[in-house]
């Protein structure tokens, strides 16, 4: 079976993380499957970015380098990251497209009221409370994509619902 990437782009708390996991469950042990969270990867591959618009767009572009290698050998990388930036993404795309690599952009579209609401790591209400500033979709930007391959609602949606839907739009493209 051939690799593919699976974007999922949104706004913290919009459930990336938790329909990525839930995703691999789905597909392992029959499938090679990594999920590239961001918290991981800033620890591991990207130390020392922030969160300016420029070290955003160079994080995404990592993470899209580091999909599109695995992808290319075979492996789903899924990668919940949130990419706000238009441009970055654009790029990440395009990097596939050249190599010929699967591409899949998941925008998981929860509105900013229910992700406040969930605020699981309590990024929210650190920003209510002045302790945090440029925070995605609060005080700094975030870009919906245009033409995602897949939009998905999470509200009123179990995880493993949202997932079987990306797992739906893969097995169309005959990558699942
Ligand atoms: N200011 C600010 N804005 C947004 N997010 C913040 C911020 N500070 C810390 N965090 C935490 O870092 C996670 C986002 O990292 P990403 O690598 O996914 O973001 S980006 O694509 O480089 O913008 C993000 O993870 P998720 O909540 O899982 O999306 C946050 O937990
Ligand atoms: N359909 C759904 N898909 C994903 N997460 C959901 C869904 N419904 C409710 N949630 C909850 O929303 C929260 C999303 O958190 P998380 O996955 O860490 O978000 P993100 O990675 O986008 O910051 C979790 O507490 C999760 O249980």
């Amino acid at each position: 079976m051939n690799g593919a990437t699976v974007w999922l782009t949104g706004l913290p708390s919009a459930g990336k993380s938790t329909i990525a996991r839930a995703l691999a469950e789905r597909l392992r042990p029959g499938r090679r499957v990594e999920v590239l969270d961001g918290d991981e990867i800033r620890a591991h591959l990207s130390p020392g970015l922030g969160f300016s618009r420029e070290d955003r767009i160079e994080n995404v572009r990592r993470v899209g380098w580091l999909a599109q290698l695995l992808a290319r050998n075979g492996v789903l990388a899924v990668v919940p990251v949130i990419a706000p930036y238009a441009e970055a993404r654009r790029e990440v795309r395009a990097a596939h497209e050249a190599a010929g690599t699967p591409y899949l952009e998941v925008y998981v579209a929860t509105p900013l009221d229910t992700c406040a609401q969930r605020d699981v790591k309590g990024l929210y209400a650190r920003r209510a409370r002045g302790e945090l500033t440029g925070l995605t979709g609060v005080d700094d930007p975030y870009e919906p994509p245009e033409e995602p391959e897949l939009t998905v609602d999470t509200r009123g949606c179990a995880p493993a619902g949202t997932a079987a839907q990306v797992h739906a739009a893969l097995r169309e493209r005959g990558l699942a």
